[in-house]
């Protein structure tokens, strides 16, 4: 059973894919931190040297590695949708679920935040709405099940998780042992 976590910035996915992952007992990777590894730098300061399309490069080859062994809980960058590549190999490696939630409540959680690249800019609101519009379809076409995230809290929000999958057969409830009075 593998489970891959898709949406824009601040949705939740490194943190309820971690949680997630202590919850089910499975491995959890977060794509991010494999490129860093790759990169040997913060993803923003790549951005700054290398541009975009570069990190974006490297991206699309963790994303191909991670669905030809699919295992765990995988929480991915919130723009590796942009790539055809990646939507069709998440899609058919990992039960895919999107984490998606408001752009007022995602600039609520990142408004401090200077780790996210996309949102350095003068108008981050602004930007994540244009994200919201440009993604949300693509979002959508990648996951099995979508899942919000933008008010409840992380415990909730891997309860709920939790049930979908269960609900789905993606996962197996543990044995309850034997019934007692
Ligand atoms: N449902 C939630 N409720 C409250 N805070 C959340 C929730 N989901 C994420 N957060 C917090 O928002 C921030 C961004 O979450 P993160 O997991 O890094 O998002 P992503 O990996 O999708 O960009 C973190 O500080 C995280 O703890
Ligand atoms: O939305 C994006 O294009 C990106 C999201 C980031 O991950 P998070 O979604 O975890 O912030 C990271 O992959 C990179 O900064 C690009
Ligand atoms: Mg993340």
């Amino acid at each position: 059973m593998a489970v891959a976590l898709v949406g824009l910035p601040g949705a939740g996915k490194s943190a309820i894919g971690r949680r997630l992952a202590q919850r089910l007992q499975l491995p959890f990777v977060d794509s991010d931190h494999l490129i860093e590894e790759r990169i040997g730098c913060s993803i923003r300061d790549y951005f700054e040297r290398e541009g975009e399309a570069s990190f974006r490069d490297v991206e699309q080859s963790v994303i191909a590695e991670l669905a030809a062994a699919p295992r765990g809980v995988v929480a991915t960058g919130g723009g590796c949708v942009l790539r055809e590549a990646n939507r069709q190999a998440l899609r058919a490696g990992f039960h895919v679920l999107y984490l998606r939630s408001l752009p007022e409540d995602l600039f609520r959680r990142l408004r401090h935040d200077v780790k996210r690249p996309l949102l350095q800019v003068a108008d981050p609101l602004g930007r994540l709405r244009e994200l919201h519009d440009a993604r949300d379809p693509l979002y959508r076409e990648t996951a099995h099940e979508t899942v919000e995230t933008g008010r409840p809290s992380i415990s909730v929000v891997v309860n709920i998780i939790v049930m979908q999958l269960e609900l789905a057969g993606v996962v197996v409830p543990p044995d309850p042992g034997p019934l007692t009075d």
